[in-house]
């Protein structure tokens, strides 16, 4: 099924989520769709300053509270191209873990992977993209060599029970290569599949994309991966999409995204759903009280227009 990050076009993060379930429901509004929350990870990696360790533990569990049913907690990357997360072990260890609520957290190769599960996590995310040289960039191998390392990762963690998801980057656009094409992101996104990952987050990385360009891209994948089924959101969810990604407050980017610009905020994803009459199971009053809290933590404005609107910052 498809994830949209984004509602109104800066960065289209994570815009499709896709599953193996029918896709009947292509063409009308699903009537539930499910928030992946990426603020406490994708918002804050890119964070000049480091945040403290008891910060981004109360953000998540305030984030969990407020109902959102998958708060993807950190990463386990390498702390020397992202320092930011370097805390990984000690947040997933110091999260509280609401009951049904899941924790994914990225994880760029085994050496990741192993750290992740030794710190507790159930679910890990593979990170890869439609552009050779972003992949470069980002986790410094080709595609080809990136989706090897995956495959290690999830054959080690179907043995283990742990669920992956999979990330696929740029694809409406990069900022190293521009154009992407459809055809490409459709090919990685089914290796992804095949390989094994639950559910498939295509992003635009950078927010470059187009409803029209949407649409092309997710009619190419689409006839690959099958699909459950905002201006760009707006177009997924009336193609199926029924899993979108959002970091509250609009927080966030890709550290190795030259032009990244933040993301969707999940409380303006939240309420427009709502006005849709699509459930969420999100209490955006609560989750207004995690985006005001993370913005006075960083001491920054909120990229929220739901919360601009209603004073929260
Ligand atoms: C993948 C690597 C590690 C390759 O980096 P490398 O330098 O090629 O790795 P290496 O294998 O040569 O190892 C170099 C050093 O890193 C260590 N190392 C190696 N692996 C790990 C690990 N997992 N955890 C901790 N340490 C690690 C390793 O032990 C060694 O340490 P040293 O001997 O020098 O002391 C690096 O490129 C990396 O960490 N990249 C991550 C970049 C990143 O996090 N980007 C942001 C996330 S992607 C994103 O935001 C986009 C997304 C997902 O939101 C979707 C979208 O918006 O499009």
């Amino acid at each position: 099924m498809a994830t949209v990050k984004k509602v109104l076009p800066r960065r289209l993060v994570g815009l499709a989520t896709l599953r193996a379930v029918s896709t009947s429901s292509v063409g009308t509004f699903p009537k539930q769709v499910k928030i992946v929350e990426v603020g406490p990870r994708d918002g804050l990696q890119n964070e000049k300053n480091i945040v403290p360790t008891p910060v981004k533990i109360k953000l998540i569990d305030m984030l969990s509270e407020a109902g959102l049913p998958v708060v993807e907690a950190t990463s386990f990357v390498s702390p020397k191209w992202v320092p930011q997360m370097a805390d990984h072990a000690e947040v997933l260890k110091g999260i509280q873990k609401f009951p049904g609520v899941n924790y994914p957290v990225l994880t760029p190769n085994f050496k990741g992977f192993q750290a992740a599960v030794a710190a507790g996590a159930k679910e890990v995310a593979i990170f890869g993209a439609a552009s050779e040289l972003f992949t470069k960039k980002n986790i410094n191998c080709s595609i080809d060599e990136s989706l090897q390392r995956f495959d290690e990762i999830l054959k080690a963690a179907r043995a283990a029970g742990i669920s992956v998801r999979g990330y696929v980057s740029c694809v409406l656009g990069c900022p190293y290569e521009g154009k992407i094409s459809p055809a490409k992101v459709a090919e990685v996104t089914k290796k992804l599949y095949s390989m094994g990952c639950y559910e498939i987050s295509l992003g635009d990385t950078i927010g470059v994309g187009t409803p029209g360009a949407m649409k092309d891209m997710l009619s190419a994948v689409l006839q690959e991966v099958p699909v459950t089924a905002l201006a760009n959101t707006l177009t997924a969810l009336q193609m199926g999409v029924s899993v979108m990604d959002s970091s509250v407050a609009g927080l966030g980017g890709c550290p190795y995204a030259q032009g990244a610009s933040g993301n969707l905020a999940t409380e303006d994803l939240v309420y427009m759903l709502a006005g849709l009459g699509i459930h969420t199971g999100v209490n955006l009053q609560k989750l207004l009280e995690a985006g005001a809290f993370i913005c006075q933590a960083l001491n920054r404005r909120t990229n929220s227009k739901v919360a601009q609107a209603t004073c929260k910052l």
